[in-house]
């Protein structure tokens, strides 16, 4: 069985509060967005897993899709599989990748044995893989509360508006960006903002890791005010970074960036 595990972006990220648990509260809305991997899983007379495309960092084993697997074999009495993982989607980069191929693994594997998961417990399964990972089960733009894994409804409207991502090959690690940020309430009313038209999200919503990460990697605010010059309503970087999105009226301009990679398609 074949599925294509997307990234997703950040629009506004606060990080409001330190846990005792050593993890951070935040508030932030998260939207999939079609940037994707390949990931294949077929039963096997042994488990084994190989990954092709961008090399990931890591022993094997510490691979999050075999450790999804690892997780459901805990309860469910698995047959062996194979597993190939053709990674697309930057490592590293504020798009979730690794914890969206978590979150397909265990969908594709309660598809393939007719495990019968529902989507809350699907989610169980996938919060100790990662604090977004839960996001990627139900894989719809959604209100983020505590450690990024509970969820609300919001009222978001993007349907027809293109997006621009732009990777500037620069790695951030994301258990430093949260230590370098110092947690403050949100300062959001997220519903009014929302329904705002989009230019004027700029004024109303940001992402804290930008404040951390663009004094020590100014290249990222450049990429931001070059989307901005581009004519994007709305620009932010995604998660602890580093990319960088810019999000479209129209169409996106063409030739922006060349020598960065990039991903560009409808929300
Ligand atoms: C910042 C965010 C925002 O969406 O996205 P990315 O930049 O990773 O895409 C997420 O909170 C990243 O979640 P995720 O990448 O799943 O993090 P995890 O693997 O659970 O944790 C990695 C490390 O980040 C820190 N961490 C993570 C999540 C959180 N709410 N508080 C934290 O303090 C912890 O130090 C933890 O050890
Ligand atoms: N299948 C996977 N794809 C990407 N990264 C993975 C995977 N499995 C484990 N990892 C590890 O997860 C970390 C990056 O996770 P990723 O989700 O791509 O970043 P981010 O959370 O910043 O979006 C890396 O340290 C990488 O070694």
């Amino acid at each position: 069985m074949v599925a294509f595990p997307n990234a997703k972006i950040n629009l506004g990220l606060y990080i409001t509060e330190k846990r005792s648990d050593g993890y951070h509260n935040l508030e932030s809305v998260f939207v999939p967005v079609g940037w994707s991997d390949v990931l294949e899983i077929l039963p096997a007379s042994e488990t084994s897993f190989r990954s092709t495309g961008l090399p990931i960092p890591g022993e094997t084993s510490t691979n999050l899709c075999l450790r999804a697997y690892e997780q459901l074999r805990k309860d469910f009495d698995l047959p062996p599989v194979r597993i190939h993982l053709h990674k697309v989607v930057p490592i590293g980069a504020g798009l979730g990748g690794g914890s969206s191929d978590a979150a397909f693994t265990l969908k594709v594997l309660n598809t393939l044995f007719d495990l019968k998961l529902s989507t809350e417990a699907l989610e169980a399964y996938a919060r100790p893989l990662g604090s977004d990972c839960a996001f990627f089960i139900r894989n719809e733009a959604k209100f983020c509360v505590g450690k990024g894994d509970e969820f609300s409804e919001i009222m978001l409207n993007l349907a027809g508006k293109s997006i621009l991502l732009v990777y500037p090959d620069l790695h951030s690690s994301t258990a430093e960006a949260y230590a370098g940020i110092r947690p403050r309430p949100a300062q959001a009313q997220w519903t009014q903002v929302l329904q705002q038209p989009l230019h004027t999200w700029q004024a109303s919503i940001t992402n804290d890791f930008e404040q951390s990460l663009f004094p020590k990697y100014p290249q990222l605010a450049q990429i931001k005010r070059q989307l901005y010059e581009a004519g994007a309503a709305y620009a932010s970087m995604s998660g602890s970074g580093s990319t960088v999105y810019g999000i479209f009226e129209g169409e996106v301009p063409e030739a922006l960036f060349p020598q960065l990679t990039t991903w560009q398609g409808k929300l």
